[in-house]
């Protein structure tokens, strides 16, 4: 079963357009939503959350329409993000007594505790949170109502490393419960090497894959050679290269096909999902 179902998102600004997107969140694992700065991500996060309305597509969120249902898919999901959606004059203290009469399932012991592993004074102002601490405090609060679904937006990005460690732990034994699920957009895609367990990617608006990572990670592979075996039909079967003077290192999206064509003449290495991205934004290659 799908803890999210987003069907032909679609929403044009006059400069850039989130294109058909199409994306499942399998319940029990964690999907990573992965694109360069810019891409459309957090406009897509937002039109999950009927934050900003689609121009056409639909969303469900765990068997329920959005927007139509949100009231019941806000009691059931957790958004973390530093882009803050609280009273920014009030304390978390304020902010918390404000917040829990909304949830059916608050519980004022979790959310104390995460805010002292969090390292979080329930005095302080939200306005003088960092970024970092801003999205530990989202998080705070979207644990502590037994959120399924966690909607994270570049949670990792303001965040030291050792939070960021400590938060991907914390994520991965949010998932012991197989009923919790997480999407998690970044484009820091060393976090999702760790963690995630699906991949999407999204450059320019549209969707270029969404599946398992470790499929994905057999499928590409990046080929390392002599600039003599490029000619214009084999440049074509990479979907992104760097030139240097002495050789060349490209990503394709068939490593067996790389492995027949090219033998024993290239050095043929697994891709990263940074190798991934990068690639295929610098090629420009898109397939929806
Ligand atoms: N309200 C808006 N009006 C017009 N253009 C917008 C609006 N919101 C976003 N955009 C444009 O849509 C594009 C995608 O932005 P978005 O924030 O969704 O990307 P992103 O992938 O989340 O990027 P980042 O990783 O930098 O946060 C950008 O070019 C942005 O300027």
């Amino acid at each position: 079963m799908n803890a999210l179902e987003v069907r032909n998102l679609t929403k044009a600004y006059p400069q850039f357009k989130v294109d058909q997107i199409s994306l499942d969140v399998k319940r029990g694992y964690i999907t990573g939503l992965i694109g360069p700065n810019g891409v459309g991500k957090s406009t897509l996060i937002k039109m999950m959350l009927g934050m900003v309305r689609p121009d056409s597509g639909t969303v469900r969120i765990l068997g329920c329409e959005m927007p139509a249902q949100e009231v019941e898919v806000k009691q059931r999901i957790g958004v973390v993000s530093d882009d803050c959606f609280y009273y920014e004059h009030l304390s978390i203290r304020d902010m918390q007594q404000m917040i829990a009469p909304f949830y059916r399932k608050w519980s004022h012991h979790t959310f104390n505790r995460y805010l002292e592993q969090f390292e979080l004074s329930p005095n302080m102002k939200i306005e003088t949170l960092s970024k970092g601490m801003k999205v530990k405090f989202s998080l705070a609060v979207a644990l502590s109502h037994e959120a399924e679904l966690l909607i994270m937006d570049e949670p990792t990005s303001g965040l030291d490393p050792v939070f960021r460690r400590e938060l991907l732990d914390l994520l991965a034994n949010i998932l012991q419960d197989e009923h919790n699920s997480i999407i998690f957009s970044t484009h820091i895609t060393t976090d999702l090497d760790r963690i995630a367990d699906y991949i999407a990617f999204i450059n320019r608006g549209k969707l270029v894959f969404s599946e398992a990572k470790d499929s994905l990670l057999e499928r590409y592979a990046i080929v390392k050679g002599d600039l003599q075996l490029l000619d214009s039909d084999i440049r074509k079967l990479f979907v992104g290269m760097r030139e240097t003077a002495v050789g060349f290192e490209g990503l394709v999206e068939d490593r067996q096909q790389a492995a027949q064509l090219f033998g024993e003449h290239v050095i043929l290495d697994k891709a990263t999902l940074e190798d991934i991205m990068y690639y295929t934004a610098k090629g420009g290659r898109i397939h929806a």
